[in-house]
């Protein structure tokens, strides 16, 4: 596909609670953007571009593409940068070395916050949620009100003020009016950058706005609802770069398929390649295979279902948590469940990375085989009265005891709330929202419930190969993507 532009942006305008701890921490081809922002340092405007091939997805230390590179090296050097692409261009995994290198070398560790648009993917890099660390509610009062209730805050107050570095993932989930309200407050609360975007932070923003779009309570047409809308928008960033390498997908025409879905393209000889993942009753789907379901409510009946058929004796791990609120509430809203219910036959998932190179990654999926009993670990004693680790086959045929894992919210580099639990979910039943990052080999989901853009897209590119997915209520209808969406990924938004 073609190669896209760049455009020379002009700027604008110009705690610590560390109050626990001691809690056993267990070992844990396509078109592209890049936008250089001819800022007022006079940076001179370099476009690269970058060749455009997928790949099979490299389980083992994946070696960083060019374009990779070229965010951590603009990181290092203080930059600001938006980051985006398509599912599985490596996003996420690229944002966890961007926050290492921001706390090893470009900040003190104290000063760099991690943040999420929610609080799934705020525990998926142990951070916490934006609206959390700005200290703004919901966040739906005007720019003088929030400022004036983070000023109120001393602790909102104080990570403002501290801040230089702050990194926010799932950016499609932000409106433009946050996005521009939490600028006002950062050059509020920063006297000293007062006149510099953000208040002098360094903005490390990540996303793909083709995803799940932001919740709109009260909307009109005038509303700002994508973050690239905002005002500052471009003046927030030196760099706005798209990941192009897809390695989640290996087959190049299901890769130009779901690229194509994520346009919203709706080109009926492409879309029969999905006629064989489409359920018309002649396609059996084996029982094990995860169902995807926008609802949780059918996620849990469906996993309670199946728990229960089984007959067998349940062993239960309780969340073992420590914190303060709001950072313990918001371990309730991430992955790791607060109970976990599972027996011998049962599915589940994995839901960390455990073993990159035998293919223990999040998201993969196998079948309780049996239990092996630890009275050593004092903490699988607090989560499980039996004391019992489940031991996995997963269905790559690996098998492995699983030992209790850590989930953390961090504040700068203190850890503020932590949550101790097997790190597993049942798995016939998972919903699209927690599997947001995910990569499965094998997917069941009906999408006739399907609404808005980008759910269709979300859906089907957390799956690794077409022999891997099942559909059911799909109508090529159901492909959507924002007018306003596409228009900035074509370069012409407030251009
Ligand atoms: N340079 C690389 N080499 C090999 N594998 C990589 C590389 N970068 C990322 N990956 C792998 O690609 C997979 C997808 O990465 P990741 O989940 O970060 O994608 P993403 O863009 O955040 O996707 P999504 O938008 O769907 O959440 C992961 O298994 C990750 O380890």
């Amino acid at each position: 596909m073609m190669m896209r532009f760049l455009r020379l942006v002009l700027p604008s305008r110009l705690l610590s609670l560390n109050r626990f701890l001691g809690f056993h921490r267990f070992s844990t081809s396509h078109s592209h953007i890049i936008k250089k922002n001819n800022n007022n340092k006079n940076r001179s405007f370099s476009p690269r571009y970058f060749s455009t091939h997928s790949s099979l997805e490299q389980l083992k230390t994946p070696k960083l593409t060019e374009q990779q590179q070229l965010v951590l090296k603009d990181v290092s050097k203080g930059k600001s940068v938006f980051i985006t692409g398509s599912g599985g261009t490596g996003k996420t995994f690229l944002l966890k070395q961007v926050v290492n290198l921001l706390k090893q070398q470009v900040h003190k560790p104290d000063e760099v916050f991690v943040t999420a648009s929610t609080g799934v993917a705020a525990c998926a890099l142990n951070g916490q949620t934006l609206h959390s660390f700005a200290g703004i509610g919901l966040g739906e009062d005007d720019e003088e009100e929030l400022l004036s209730r983070v000023c109120k805050n001393k602790l909102a107050f104080q990570r403002w003020k501290k801040v230089k570095a702050l990194v926010i993932d799932e950016i499609s989930m932000i409106s433009g009016e946050l996005f521009d309200k939490l600028e006002y407050i950062a050059e509020m609360c920063r006297p000293k950058k007062r006149g510099k975007t953000w208040g002098g932070i360094q903005l490390i923003v990540s996303g793909d706005f083709f995803q799940l779009p932001p919740i709109i309570r009260n909307g009109n047409d005038d509303i700002k609802e994508f973050a690239f809308e905002a005002g500052c928008w471009n003046d927030s960033f030196d760099l706005q770069l798209e990941l192009t390498r897809v390695f989640r997908q290996s087959d190049s025409q299901f890769i130009e398929l779901l690229q194509g879905i994520r346009k919203g393209h709706r080109d009926a000889n492409k879309l029969k390649l999905l006629d064989k993942c489409c359920l018309n009753g002649l396609v059996n789907v084996p029982s094990d295979v995860p169902r995807l379901f926008p609802r949780n409510d059918d996620v849990k009946r469906l996993n309670n279902e199946r728990l229960k058929n089984l007959g067998k004796e349940i062993v239960s791990y309780k969340a073992v948590d420590k914190g303060v609120n709001p950072w313990r509430n918001q371990l309730q809203q991430g992955i790791a469940p607060d109970v976990l219910e599972i027996c011998l036959g049962a599915r589940v998932m994995l839901i960390k990375n455990k073993d990159v190179e035998a293919g223990l990654v999040n998201g993969a999926v196998g079948t309780v085989i049996g239990f092996d009993r630890d009275y050593a670990s004092k903490v699988l004693r607090k989560m499980c009265a039996e004391c019992l680790r489940p031991k996995v086959r997963f269905d790559s045929g690996v098998e492995m005891v699983i030992e209790p894992d850590t989930w953390e919210v961090m504040e700068g580099n203190e850890v503020q709330a932590q949550r101790g639990q097997i790190p597993l979910i049942l798995a016939w039943a998972v919903s699209i929202h927690k599997c947001q990052g995910m990569t499965l080999d094998r997917m069941q989901t009906d999408l006739s419930r399907a609404f808005g853009c980008g759910m269709v897209y979300v859906a089907l590119s957390r799956v690794r190969s077409l022999d891997g997915l099942y559909i059911s209520g799909f109508s090529s209808s159901k492909i959507k993507a924002h007018p306003k969406v596409l228009q900035f990924y074509e370069g012409q938004v407030g251009s």
